[in-house]
């Protein structure tokens, strides 16, 4: 099995709910995403997946994301947009654009330095 990762970012706003604490305040984030691909084929190049079209699919999602309140999207709508579930959000909208010989194994959400979640099937 190959296993493929990049690195994206994406800046937005977001208030936790049902969190009692600083949290639950409008602030905002410079969140980094890695985003793992696993392929047992490769291509005629010896890609797995292009990390261009990696990065251009990961980012087409993020822009739904990135410079918005997040509490106010769709998706986040009676959900807390935490880490947590900005990365299963990501994954989903992920998993939706490849073939099935190209798996989504796991999104990862970096609040900051030292602070990550990640989601997966697992
Ligand atoms: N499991 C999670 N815990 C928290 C999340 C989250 O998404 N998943 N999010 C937050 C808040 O968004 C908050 O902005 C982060 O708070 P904190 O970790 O305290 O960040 P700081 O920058 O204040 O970190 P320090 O290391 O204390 O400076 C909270 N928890
Ligand atoms: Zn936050």
């Amino acid at each position: 099995m190959y296993r493929l990762m990049i690195c994206t970012h994406f800046a937005a706003a977001h208030n936790l709910m049902n969190y009692q604490g600083d949290c639950e305040n409008l602030h905002g984030h410079n969140w980094k995403v890695e985003v793992t691909v696993a392929t047992r084929e490769l291509d005629k190049a010896g890609l797995g997946v292009d990390f261009k079209i990696l990065k251009k699919e990961t980012n087409r999602i993020l822009d739904l994301l990135d410079h918005k309140y997040l509490n106010d999207l769709p998706f986040f709508k009676g959900i807390s947009p935490s880490s947590e579930n900005i990365a299963r959000f990501v994954f989903e909208e992920l998993s939706k654009v490849f073939q099935e010989s190209v798996v989504v194994e796991n999104v990862r959400i970096w609040e900051s330095d030292n602070a990550c979640a990640s989601y997966s099937l697992d």
